[in-house]
């Protein structure tokens, strides 16, 4: 018996998974637990290996190196290799790859085959009812909408009850408007269910919002797996400050433990009292602020381009030293091209700084003031 303050089996767990096609690193060293009932998201640019990373899961590749466990269970090691239908996963992909000449229901109750006749009808019902397709389990694929064929794939995921469900950009062939509507239901029929799973987008404003951890990669490794808010506001890396959000980057110094860069102090830096260094720091958009600055005598910052967006209005600033700096303003304020510009950071931020292409907190050892 369990005792009730022993940690849960994680649903997934990767330790050092590596596969390479030719001279590509596609997955590299990949190391990531999944909790039960967590929704991960994977993000990262084309080819950076998140389609690559599901298929390993899956069980679709072959890892040249590492373990991937499932529900506690190896399923791929240097001695073990378990076919996808062995595996207690899900799928679900962006082109539905529901059977055509199959109705709704026998799709969903395919990978049931193994359950007498009355409990698959019953555990299919009980799917249909949760993407809410129930009266549509006669119809056939063609007959249903885009959004309804992606319900049709979930449900058909989800029957089995595997440990995990896969999903490699469910939503891409889906247009717009409708797929902010379905993306919603999907993620509460996995939420109610309390479903873990590994949902594969290049999206980032999706990857924030869905996601119980953001899992960021890049050529073939994970740069960081972390809660959204962290990976958006504590970038592990310069290249997660730049792809999860717009970032600018100024080149800083800290000296006890002043934060100032070429727009003058941004901020403090607590418990670098003695430091002496220069870093990169990270500025947002949202993080910087303008005023008009009409009066001044001397050269300085000026507008350079200014983008209406609807609720917000993003102004660039060119900077004496030729850098730009992004700032986003209220919808109701338009400082137009060529107006001279104070530029500040918002109170209370307290930006990334980086050195080289890591983000640090702690100030670096050996570097102190005289
Ligand atoms: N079967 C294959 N044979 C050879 N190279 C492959 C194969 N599958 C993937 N790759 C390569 O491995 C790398 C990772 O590909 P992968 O499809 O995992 O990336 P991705 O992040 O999912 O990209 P995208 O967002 O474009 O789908 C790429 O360089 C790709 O060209």
């Amino acid at each position: 018996m369990k005792r009730p303050d022993e940690p849960a089996t994680p649903a997934l767990v990767l330790s050092a998974v590596s596969r390479s096609y030719g001279d590509v690193g596609a997955a590299r060293g990949l190391d990531l637990v999944v909790q039960p009932g967590e929704l991960v998201t994977l993000i990262g640019p084309s080819g950076c290996g998140k389609s690559t990373a599901l298929r390993l899961i899956a069980g679709l590749e072959r890892p040249d190196a590492g373990r991937i466990e499932i529900a506690g269970e190896v399923v791929a090691d240097g001695s073990t290799f378990r076919q996808p239908e062995k595996r207690r996963v899900g799928l679900v992909f962006q082109d539905h790859a529901l059977f055509p000449h199959l109705s709704v229901a026998a799709n969903v109750g395919f990978g049931l085959n193994k359950l007498p006749r009355a409990e698959r009808a019953a555990r299919v019902a009980e799917v249909l009812d949760l993407v809410r397709l129930g009266d549509h389990a006669r119809r056939f694929p063609h007959e249903l909408s885009g959004g309804e064929q992606q319900r049709v794939a979930l449900a058909r995921a989800l029957a089995p009850r595997p440990a995990v469900v896969l999903l490699d950009e469910p939503f891409s062939s889906l247009d717009e408007n409708l797929r902010g509507h379905v993306r919603a239901e999907l993620v509460g029929v996995l939420r109610t269910t309390g479903t873990t799973a590994v949902f594969v987008t290049h999206d980032q404003t999706e990857a924030l919002a869905i996601g119980d951890r953001v899992v960021v990669m890049q050529g073939g490794r994970i740069d960081q797996a972390d809660t959204p808010q962290r990976v958006f506001e504590q970038p592990a890396t310069r290249f997660v400050a730049s792809f999860m959000g717009d970032a600018d980057f100024l080149r800083a110094h800290v000296h006890n433990a002043l934060l100032t860069c070429e727009i003058g102090v941004v901020s403090t830096v607590p418990g670098w009292g003695n430091s002496d260094v220069d870093v990169d720091v990270v500025l947002r958009p949202h993080e910087v602020d303008l005023r008009p600055d009409h009066g001044r005598t001397e050269p300085g910052p000026e507008v350079i381009a200014v983008e209406y967006h609807g609720a917000f209005v993003l102004h660039t600033v060119r900077l004496l030293s030729g850098q730009t700096l992004r700032s986003w303003q209220p919808h109701t304020v338009r400082h137009p091209v060529g107006t001279p510009v104070a530029v500040s950071v918002v109170l209370g931020v307290t930006p990334t700084l980086l050195i080289g292409d890591r983000a640090v907190v702690e100030p670096p050892a050996g570097i102190t003031v005289a």
